[in-house]
């Protein structure tokens, strides 16, 4: 059989300093596990546009077609804002997103008992939280028509386009539903069907493919300030939360600071099953290119690390190495180690990005 491929698009800023521990870790697998990835490595964002002119080149494009899954690190940069709007970096991963018609991203939040301590919210609050975030990835506002910014009169307008067809909801609907029902049977949709008549036919549908389909999962409704309220009220009253992708986005960032660090979530980028069986996807870290620590080894490679993680569980059918990798995460932080944005105000000594790498490969070498 052949070897699972991946395609890997580090990106832009901190994208190839998290992204270069996550290929210690495949490399760790072909020597030790005996799994051997064929691993491919490209552009996109603005080291894209430095090349090519473009943040994501066709060809490209179609080798993320092709492969069993994407491993994206981050896109994006301050240099890159005078660019038209049209080939900005983050362009290239919204192309991603629509071309390879990844409609469901999965975002958890899981606070580790190590850190629960460190989050900004109270420990009572954190300790114990494993949530998912399910956020409709390929419509909606980033991605409606019309859009632009035009002159009426003598002033400009800019314009974006809320827009969501039945199907588009229910599909991710029915992703969320199947989720929960693996985890703790309860889903949570957030819209704002008071404001908004997307949000009316968000709450229609969601309810609808319930009655029809899952009657068996538990259903509730939110408001989408309300859920952002509540997420840092009570979170542990959510198991899967299901959403647009602007709220979704919002959200998932709010979210991670229940987990101590924008560092720590990963994600998974799902669309419908290949020829092979395998969903087609991408897994990325939640946050972005960081310019703000960029070449300084201060990144958190975690979530990095954990969106590979993600890959092994719902690309290659891992989910026992999946959980080796979580657990020597688990571990490495249980051990005090902690990257800069991991450090409370007492201080401490941060080890770097490639050090976090290490001691979680050791931690993976002494699970076996
Ligand atoms: N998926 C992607 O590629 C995304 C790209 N972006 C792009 O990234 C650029 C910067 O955006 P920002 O709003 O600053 O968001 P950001 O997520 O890059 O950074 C926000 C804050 O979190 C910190 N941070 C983020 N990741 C970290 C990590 N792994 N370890 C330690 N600290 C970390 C940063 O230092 C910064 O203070 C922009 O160009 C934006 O468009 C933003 C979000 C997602
Ligand atoms: C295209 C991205 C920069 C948007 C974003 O913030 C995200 O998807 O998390
Ligand atoms: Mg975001």
């Amino acid at each position: 059989m052949a070897n699972p491929s991946l395609l890997i698009l580090a990106g832009d800023g901190i994208g190839p300093e998290v992204m270069a521990e996550v290929k210690k870790i495949i490399g760790w697998f072909g020597a030790k596990r005996g799994v051997t990835f064929d691993v491919t490595e490209d552009l996109v964002g603005g080291c894209a546009y430095d090349k090519h002119g473009t943040p994501l080149h066709d060809d490209t494009m179609a080798k993320a077609q092709e492969v069993d899954a994407v491993l994206l690190g981050a896109v994006g940069g301050p240099q890159y804002d005078i660019l038209d709007f049209s080939v900005k970096p983050e362009r290239g991963l919204l192309r991603l997103r629509k071309e390879m018609d990844l409609y469901s991203n999965l975002r958890p939040a899981q606070c580790f008992d190590a850190l629960a301590d460190f989050s900004s919210l109270k420990k009572e609050v954190v300790a114990g939280l494993d949530i998912v975030i399910v956020r409709e990835l390929t419509s909606g506002v980033y991605f409606g028509e019309p859009r632009g910014i035009f002159t009426e009169g003598n002033e400009r307008v800019g314009i974006n386009t809320q827009r969501y067809t039945e199907s588009e909801i229910a599909r991710v609907a029915r992703s969320a539903f199947e989720l929960a029902r693996r985890r703790n049977n309860k889903v949570c949709s957030m819209e704002k069907a008071n404001v908004m008549e997307s949000g009316i036919l968000w709450r229609q549908v969601v309810q609808e493919v319930h009655d029809k389909e899952y009657p068996d999962v538990q259903l509730s409704h939110m408001y989408a300030d309300a859920g952002a309220m509540q997420l840092c009220r009570w979170p542990k009253q959510f198991d899967v939360i299901v959403t647009d992708n602007l709220f979704g986005d919002l959200l998932s960032d709010a979210a991670a600071m229940l987990t101590g660090s924008l560092g720590m979530l990963p994600s998974a980028s799902l669309g419908a099953p290949m020829a092979n069986g395998r969903p087609k996807a991408l897994y990325e870290p939640v946050h972005g290119s960081a310019p703000d620590i960029a070449g300084q080894g201060k990144a958190n490679p975690i979530a990095c690390i954990l969106s590979f993680a993600m890959a092994l569980r719902y690309s290659f059918d891992m989910g026992d190495d999946a959980t080796r990798v979580e657990k020597a995460v688990e571990k490495v932080l249980a051990d005090g180690v902690r990257t800069a944005d991991l450090m409370g105000p007492e201080g401490g000594k941060p080890v770097s990005t490639s050090q976090m790498g290490d001691a979680i490969l050791a931690a993976l070498d002494a699970s076996l």
